[in-house]
């Protein structure tokens, strides 16, 4: 749990977060335009910044109280930022145990060396000299490096935002099973609504300075007016795993992890195109423009997923277009987007049941 209020002042900016309180198991987004305040919060609370005042708690501890801050290094925070200040003049292999001999000795997960090597994927980097790294590569060795240290907090200041697309699905999926798979609470910034709705347990929402609220991803892909929505209009995210279709790598499915008592999985057809290939738990992002919707089973048509859904509501999301928030039989959302006229002719309605449609290459992007 982390709760607070902080103020920090840069240049002719104040950030003056006002109370904020939020779990801090899995991921926490920091969302927010340009100029926001996101790192700004960030720093504060990393302990960054010796101008911070105000409070902050981190579950029982103390770290900001009044003009007295815990030293950064002891609040244990592994930090990843957009570019990866790797010392030059050391291998990769020198990066890691550098940060291995600062890591706490008596807190901080504790988490096999070896193991975070694999997981990131750097076995083969460990001897090179960091100079003539991808940016994918070293923001693999940023990460690596900070779990290596030991954190209780993974902070990380738009870690994907440099990388070209290839390099930045990669990390995606990358940080989506590490994050998990060790567990450490992570606080996120990101202005793509993309790396929330994959990542995101939760999004604080940032405006002009200040925390304007804090909703479960659930919550803030549940309303049409999301700052989330505002380039690509609705999209929900299902959590699920992947599975090859007996044994057949070129095929794969996604079946949902119910969300409910009595709910039941659903099962999509993968398009093979995506980036999407290895088995595991996965969450996927499925935008309301890849959905449509028909009264009943249709034959003949080339949409692969069909399934059935519950009309939960229908909202105006745009002059002449309505999200219809839909359940699945899983427990899970998915949104539709349609326009006024189609709700009219097909006399759509909340309550309804109805068949949902989604192209199976949507469901890679
Ligand atoms: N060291 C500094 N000196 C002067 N102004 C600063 C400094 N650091 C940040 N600012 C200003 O403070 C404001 C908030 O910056 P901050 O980096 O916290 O926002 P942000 O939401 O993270 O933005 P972005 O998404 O662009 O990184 C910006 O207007 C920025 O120019």
């Amino acid at each position: 749990m982390f709760a607070g209020n902080l103020t920090l002042t840069v240049g002719d900016f104040r950030m003056a977060s006002g109370d904020f309180r939020f779990d801090s198991d899995g991921v926490t987004a920091l969302f927010g335009r340009s100029g926001s305040g996101k790192s700004t919060l960030l720093r504060a609370m990393a302990g960054l910044d010796r101008h911070t005042r105000g409070q902050l708690r981190f579950h029982d501890e103390v770290w900001q109280d009044g003009r007295r801050g815990l030293p950064a290094e002891r609040r244990d925070i592994g930090m990843v930022f957009q570019h990866a200040a790797l010392l030059a003049h050391r291998t990769v292999r020198g990066n890691l145990d550098f940060a291995a001999t600062r890591a706490p000795t008596d807190r901080g997960a504790a988490i096999d060396r070896d193991q975070i090597i694999e997981r990131t994927g750097i076995g083969p980097l460990l001897d090179r000299a960091v100079g003539n790294l991808s940016g994918g590569e070293r923001q693999r060795i940023a990460i690596a490096r900070a779990l290596v240290g030991k954190p209780r907090v993974l902070m990380m200041d738009e870690p994907l935002a440099a990388l070209d697309w290839r390099a930045k699905a990669e990390l995606l999926d990358l940080f989506e099973t590490v994050i998990r798979d060790f567990g450490i609470p992570t606080v996120m910034i990101t202005h793509a609504p993309a790396e929330v709705e994959r990542l995101a347990d939760r999004v604080v929402f940032m405006s002009e300075g200040r925390v304007e609220r804090v909703e479960t991803l659930k919550e803030a892909l549940g309303r049409v007016d999301s700052p989330l929505f505002t380039e690509e209009g609705p999209v929900a995210s299902l959590d699920g795993h992947v599975e090859h279709v007996d044994g057949d790598p070129h095929r794969l499915r996604f079946v949902t992890t119910p969300q409910t008592g009595t709910g039941q999985p659903v099962t999509f057809h993968l398009g093979a195109d995506g980036s999407t290939t290895e088995h595991g738990p996965r969450r996927l992002r499925v935008r309301a423009d890849d959905v449509a919707l028909a009264r009943k089973r249709l034959d003949n048509i080339s949409m692969q997923n069909q399934l059935p859904a519950r009309i939960e509501r229908i909202d105006t999301s745009a002059p002449g277009r309505r999200a219809v928030f839909l359940t699945l039989d899983d427990g899970q959302r998915l949104v539709s987007e349609v326009t006024d006229r189609a709700v009219a002719d097909m006399g759509l309605d909340a309550g309804q049941a109805v068949i949902a449609l989604v192209k199976s290459a949507a469901l890679a992007r």
